[in-house]
């Protein structure tokens, strides 16, 4: 397979350093970015994934990774899930950790999703999904506000939230880490062939 140049979209400065640190210089591919804000679509998660990833596809006109993040409190059957963006907006961390003051489960999986597809005449079933999911807490924020509910995730078996941890921990760990190591799995193996 030759090196093609694959493009993350994302309007999201954080993710995109996360993804890059992640993947580190041993990609397959030439791994560029485009800075676009895609719909925030309604519904599940993969399919909400694979809407925005030929979406990016049509906006880029060739091969194109996009993800999506969830955060789902397991009290609340899952939400606020893909609708995070705006709870988070407009609540903010504290706000966040208020919304389970009347539940004893403060649980939640912070859920990163990435699709990857070849171009813009691919199709929904052609769309490649990557997950990666990391169990934890919603506590009281602590840490420095630098990315998102950074401040109010305690991933389990840790005793400091994804904003206290060192940067470099948070990328081995993380839901982002999972993903995109199981990306990166899935074009070395594409590249063997
Ligand atoms: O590791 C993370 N740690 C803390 N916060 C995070 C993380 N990853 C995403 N976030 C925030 C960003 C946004 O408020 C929401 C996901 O929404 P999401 O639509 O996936 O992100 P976005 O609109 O900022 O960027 P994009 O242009 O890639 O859609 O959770
Ligand atoms: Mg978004």
């Amino acid at each position: 397979m030759s090196k093609t140049t694959v493009v993350f979209v994302t309007g999201n400065a954080k993710k995109l350093e996360e993804v890059v640190a992640i993947l580190g210089k041993n990609f397959p591919h030439e791994f560029t970015s485009k800075k676009l804000d895609l719909p925030e679509y309604q519904g599940e998660i993969d399919d909400i994934c694979k809407a925005k990833c030929l979406e990016a596809a049509k906006l880029v006109q060739g091969p194109v990774v996009v993800e999506d993040t969830s955060l789902c409190f397991n009290s609340l059957g899952g939400l606020p899930g893909p609708y995070i963006k705006w709870f988070l907006d407009k609540l903010g961390p504290e706000g966040l950790h208020r919304m389970l003051a009347g539940w004893e489960d403060k649980s939640a999986k912070a859920i990163c999703t990435m699709a990857y597809c070849s171009g813009p005449s691919a199709t929904t079933s052609q769309v490649q999904l990557f997950q990666g999911i990391v169990d934890g807490d919603i506590v009281s924020p602590r840490g420095p506000r630098l990315f998102g509910w950074d401040p109010c995730f305690q991933p389990k078996g840790y005793d400091q939230t994804f904003a206290e941890l060192p940067k470099e921990q948070k990328n081995l760990i993380s839901h982002r880490a999972l993903a995109v190591m199981n990306m990166k799995n899935f074009f070395e193996k594409e590249n063997e062939k």
